[in-house]
């Protein structure tokens, strides 16, 4: 039987959890390393389950590591836990086929942007609930943008007006996600993306400080920073 949390939300969270964390460092699967003493994955999955409208979550763990991560959440909150894939993309579409029937809305998010806060799950659910099919949060880019060639000339500047760095948690309704996994050709590093390459609307909602996805160490120290005291 697949684990509930609130029997009267209608969201699912998929939990691409599954990645080694290269670019983190050595260390073990990056879901899996501490932040403040527990898992980021640990992190991630309390501040999904404090979101009101949570029903279900699906955890795609590294799939050595399903066992062990079954017995880390157990304490933290009603989740499934499925192997993951080789991609991320991969690791999307085994959680969502274990989503049972009855959440209507389902929302993706990397266990590596740990402190997304519960309230940003709302606000893209509130967003997918209104009757938008794909939800993202996103947030201005601060930096001057420069396009270059492989030699490291600068081609031209960017108009960074138009441009928004994309977090996760990304929002669908769940037939346009199931359609745009169904539908994939090719990897891409979002899920909006898939949603986009079959024409379909991705509306943009304001996404978090907090929600920073921790790939480097540099991520790790500001993550850190950021914990509640
Ligand atoms: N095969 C994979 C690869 C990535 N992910 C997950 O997708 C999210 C975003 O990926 P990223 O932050 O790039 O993580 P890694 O792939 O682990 O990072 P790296 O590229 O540095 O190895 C992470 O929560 C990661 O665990 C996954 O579930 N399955
Ligand atoms: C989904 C994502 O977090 C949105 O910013 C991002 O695209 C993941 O990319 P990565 O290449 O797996 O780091």
């Amino acid at each position: 039987m697949t684990a509930q949390l609130n029997p009267r939300g209608d969201v699912a969270v998929l939990v691409p959890a599954a990645g080694a964390g290269v670019r983190l460092g050595p260390g073990g699967p990056k879901a899996l390393r501490l932040l403040g003493g527990e898992p980021l994955l640990v992190h991630a999955v309390r501040r999904v389950a404090a979101a009101p409208s949570v029903r279900t979550i699906v955890v795609a763990a590294p799939p050595s590591e399903v066992a062990a991560v079954r017995h880390l959440l157990a304490s933290v909150a009603a989740v499934t836990v499925v192997a993951g894939g080789a991609e991320r993309q991969e690791s999307v579409a085994l959680a969502l086929a274990a989503v049972p029937a009855g959440p209507e809305i389902i929302l993706v998010h990397d266990a590596a942007r740990a402190l997304a806060p519960p309230e940003l799950f709302e606000s893209v659910a509130a967003a997918v609930r209104a009757g938008r099919p794909a939800v993202i949060p996103v947030l201005p880019v601060v930096d001057t943008v420069k396009e270059v060639d492989a030699g490291g000339v600068v081609l031209g500047t960017v108009d960074r007006s138009a441009l928004r760095a994309v977090q996760t948690p990304q929002g669908f309704q769940r037939a346009v996600l199931a359609a745009a996994h169904a539908g994939a050709a090719g990897a891409l590093t979002d899920d909006a993306g898939l949603v986009e390459k079959q024409g379909i609307p991705v509306t943009c909602v304001d996404g978090h400080e907090h929600a920073l996805k921790i790939t480097r160490p540099f991520d790790l120290a500001v993550a850190t920073l950021l914990l509640p005291s």
